[in-house]
């Protein structure tokens, strides 16, 4: 990937200085007036800039999706500003003259954030800026947004599934052209910065009003508080039959339930399953944005969203039930009592995709999982005929491939699912493939007929391919050094532990600490967690989280393959109840920590 330049014809200017007393008319809303300033401007744009001076603060190094901090932390001193200065120093020149998106998951300091950053993004040379109402855009939204509207990057004020509000968390990443996370060059480019930030360049305009959507202007730099719904729902629907999905959705013997964790999501589902698809209102829970999430965990798993997961196992439960997390890239699909691992809904989207979607008709250009998910999909790959790719952990991997053409469905075990329609995983995305399946499945089934059901797909699926159980198990907040004990004490395993060696009943036939080499730009990602392989295809993996914000977060994941016709239905934690143990014995994970049991089992 070129980093610097990427859309080098589009902006020749350059945000050079000049210190001219500068009369710069100014529009703000319905109010008009000018403004008299000595301060320095752009000359790209024309609008007064103060220098202030500010000093390095530490710690301001990009996780796994970007930085993430207690809110606290962020509205204190000039940390988010010293960080998102940072950033336009990291992209030097190329911002002059260029377009800037911002949004955000609707969390708590989200508002005054939009304000800081819009400043900072006049005050860089940048030329235009769009803002999402409310500074409001889901994840997958800005990416589509950001390629629809060739805009040169955006910023997504997130901590994605971190709970919200003045105690919890807050966080910012910025994504590239493509509408990609900034790959790991920018982001260390940015923590560099970081250590030796000097200067904030902030423009001297006042706030803008962000409730509105409409264009103000400072001299030559433009504010365009958008609809941040319309261009994501322009590019859904190029993706999916949406003609097909509500003959369905609308359908008397069809139900379906979107919980939306009081997250970004509630207004698009609204947008898209109730006003386009013709859902029933009520299909939407906790549909109501908050910034504080209501108090909860907006993380789409059986242990945060356990509202859904109760109502899906009662008689009340819908034929399609799924959930998305606080910026709205992540999904769980459940069935009627029925829960589809995130491994096994990437392979059954992608065996299912040609056949009923139509952005996919002409077939997959390749398929990809990060080395955590579970093995279903590269079945999938290998009877498909398809390239396939195992990435590290992190959705940005999937960029370069998307970028080359070789790969079209994508997902991760952290209830990730994606395509390359953009270059975010998008929740609502495989609601949509999973409604598109059931749609076609169901085309010939008469009203008051046999639906073919969520389990039903996923059985079927099973018949072809075997089933590969398989399980996560979070131990959430451990003390970070005996976190790093245990993963020394596992390295030291690896070490010992040749071919051919015996755990419990099971073979080793490789282990190793994973490694990735890109195959478009050569880079190479080391340390990316540590792998057993066992000769029945089986593996045990650990890895420290790069998303949590307080502590240590060990991730164990255990996979095992059947094809044995009279398991295929079995509960994973029973088919998987001796590899778990293998596991927890082999990494003496309970000694180091303390704990007894996982925080979260997925
Ligand atoms: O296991 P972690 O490092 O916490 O990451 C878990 C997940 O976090 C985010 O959602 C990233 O976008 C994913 O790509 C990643 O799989
Ligand atoms: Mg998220």
């Amino acid at each position: 990937m070129q980093l610097l330049g990427k859309r080098a014809g589009a902006a020749p200017a350059r945000a050079g200085r000049s210190s001219a007393v500068a009369k710069i008319p100014v529009v703000a809303g319905s109010r008009s007036r000018v403004l008299s300033t000595t301060v320095m401007a752009t000359a790209a744009t024309q609008v007064p800039v103060k220098e202030v001076p500010t000093k390095p603060i530490d710690g301001q190094k990009t996780g796994t999706s970007g930085l993430r901090k207690k809110t606290k932390v962020f509205m204190s001193d000039n940390y988010l500003a010293n960080w998102v200065q940072s950033l336009f120093n990291a992209l030097g020149d190329e911002v002059a003259g260029q377009t800037l998106a911002l949004g955000g998951d609707g969390r708590y300091f989200g508002k005054e954030a939009a304000q800081i950053i819009v400043k900072l993004a006049a005050g860089n040379g940048f030329k235009k800026i769009y803002v999402g109402k409310d500074a409001i855009m889901a994840t997958p939204a800005m990416s589509a947004f950001i390629r629809r509207r060739k805009a040169y990057g955006g910023l997504i004020m997130s901590a994605s599934h971190n709970p919200g509000g003045p105690e919890e968390d807050f966080g910012i990443k910025f994504n590239y052209t493509a509408g990609e996370p900034a790959p790991e060059k920018i982001t260390d480019k940015i923590y560099g910065e970081t250590t030796s930030i000097s200067t904030l360049k902030m423009a001297d305009i006042p706030d803008v009003d962000l409730s509105k959507v409409g264009v103000t202007t400072f001299g030559g730099f433009e504010v365009e508080v958008v609809d941040p719904i319309a261009d994501y729902l322009a590019t859904l629907k190029e993706v999916f039959d949406f003609g097909m999905l509500k003959a369905f959705v609308t359908r008397a013997d069809f139900s379906m339930v979107f919980d939306a964790m009081h997250a970004v999501t509630g207004p698009y589902a609204k947008a898209i399953f109730v006003e386009e698809l013709g859902a029933k209102p009520e299909s939407i829970k906790n549909g109501v944005a908050l910034p504080d999430f209501g108090g909860g965990h907006p993380d789409p798993n059986l242990t945060y969203a356990h509202d859904l997961v109760e109502l899906q196992w009662s008689d009340a439960g819908a034929m399609l039930g799924a959930a998305s997390d606080g910026d709205g890239d992540r999904n769980m699909i459940l069935g009627k009592k029925f829960f589809v691992s995130p491994s096994d809904s990437v392979a059954m989207i992608a065996a299912n995709a040609q056949a009923c979607i139509p952005y996919f008709k002409g077939g997959l250009k390749g398929v990809a999982r990060s080395m955590p998910t579970g093995a279903a999909l590269d079945r999938v790959a290998a009877k498909l005929g398809l390239p396939f790719f195992e990435t590290p952990t992190g959705w940005k991997f999937f960029g370069n491939l998307m970028d080359a053409g070789k790969c079209s469905v994508c997902g991760e075990e952290s209830f990730g699912t994606g395509a390359d329609h953009i270059r975010e995983k998008d929740g609502i995305f495989a609601v949509l493939c999973w409604l598109s399946i059931l749609a076609y499945k169901n085309k010939d089934v008469p009203v008051g007929g046999q639906l073919v059901t969520v389990e039903d797909v996923a059985a079927e699926f099973w018949g072809t391919y075997g089933r590969n159980f398989f399980s996560r198990y979070d131990y959430e907040a451990c003390e970070s050094a005996a976190a790093e004990k245990m993963m020394d004490h596992v390295r030291s395993v690896i070490a010992a532990s040749p071919p051919g060696t015996k755990f419990g009943a099971f073979e080793l036939a490789t282990a190793d600490d994973f490694e990735y080499t890109d195959p478009i730009d050569g880079s190479v990602a080391k340390g990316q967690g540590l792998r057993f392989v066992f000769t029945d295809g089986s593996r045990i993996i650990f890895r420290l989280s790069g998303t949590g914000s307080a502590g240590a977060t060990i991730r164990m994941y255990i996979e095992q393959y059947t094809n044995d016709k009279a398991r295929l239905k079995e509960d994973a934690q029973v088919a998987l109840k001796d590899i778990i143990k293998v596991a927890l014995d082999l990494s003496k994970l309970q000694e180091f920590t303390g704990r007894e049991k996982p925080t979260v089992i997925t």
